[in-house]
């Protein structure tokens, strides 16, 4: 450990966690390295979402370490499924959301929260969409704005499930920018996809399978070469 670069965003030592009656996640040990995208791959059930919710403090360890580089609270962008689409409430207010923690009781959004949901939206490719209900918005635009509600938050650790999941190829291909971007500006950016393109972009790749962690480390390394006999289904046939 050389310089604060080096300290881990989180470290996991022995942690299991999971559901009331499921252990899902079993003593694992990782590093999520700071200021780069960590993609977290692998099939579904493996344990991705759970990763997150620990990695968010939504989902308690019941054995094992948790520590944090830092004491800000994470962003969480959930799966779109997560959220409710007849919620009613507009794009802009989905976004403003996102500023809640930093308020308080009774306090108005200051000109920095407007700022920062504005911004948002802007990077996002939604502001034009601001004043529309979330239920009236496709997919795809109903995902951006889930995303641009995570980056409102503004906080050092931004947790994405599947950020893409919706989006046609040029929307992914956008959100992969934003979140290269957003780690060269100060954040550690963790991804749970399907998506092994982003993937082979990430700084540094997991690879989940059963609740264990079966490889983790540069994409390269984990994603190629050995790629058949390492990946679990599905990407093994890919
Ligand atoms: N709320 C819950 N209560 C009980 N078990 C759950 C709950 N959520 C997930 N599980 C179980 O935990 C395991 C891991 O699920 P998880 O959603 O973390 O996997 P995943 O890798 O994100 O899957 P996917 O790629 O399908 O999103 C699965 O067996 C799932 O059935």
């Amino acid at each position: 450990m050389t310089g604060p670069e080096q300290v881990p965003q989180v470290s996991l030592r022995g942690v299991s966690a999971g559901y009331a009656r499921t252990v899902v996640l079993s003593q694992l040990d990782l590093d999520i390295p700071p200021l780069t995208v960590t993609a977290v791959m692998g099939p579904n059930g493996s344990g991705k979402s759970t990763l997150l919710g620990l990695l968010a403090g939504v989902i308690p360890a019941t054995s094992g370490t948790v520590v944090h580089r830092t004491g800000v609270r994470p962003a969480f962008v959930v799966q779109r499924s997560a959220v409710t689409d007849a919620l009613p409430l507009t794009a802009r207010e989905a976004v403003a959301m996102g500023r809640w923690g930093r308020l308080g009781p009774f306090r108005r959004p200051s000109s920095e929260d407007r700022r920062a949901v504005e911004s948002s939206m802007e990077r996002l490719d939604v502001a034009d969409l601001a004043e529309r209900q979330l239920g009236e918005l496709s997919g795809g635009q109903r995902q951006r704005v889930l995303v641009a509600q995570g980056l409102a938050q503004g906080a050092d650790l931004l947790l994405l499930d599947e950020p893409a999941g919706a989006l046609d190829n040029s929307a992914r291909e956008t959100i992969t920018r934003i979140l290269d971007e957003v780690a060269a500006e100060g954040v550690t950016v963790v991804q749970a996809t399907h998506d092994i393109t982003a993937a082979r972009r990430a700084g540094h790749c997991l690879l989940l399978d059963g609740g264990r962690v079966v490889a983790a480390g540069p994409p390269p390394e984990i994603l190629e070469g050995t790629e058949r006999e390492r990946l679990p289904q599905p990407f093994a046939r890919r």
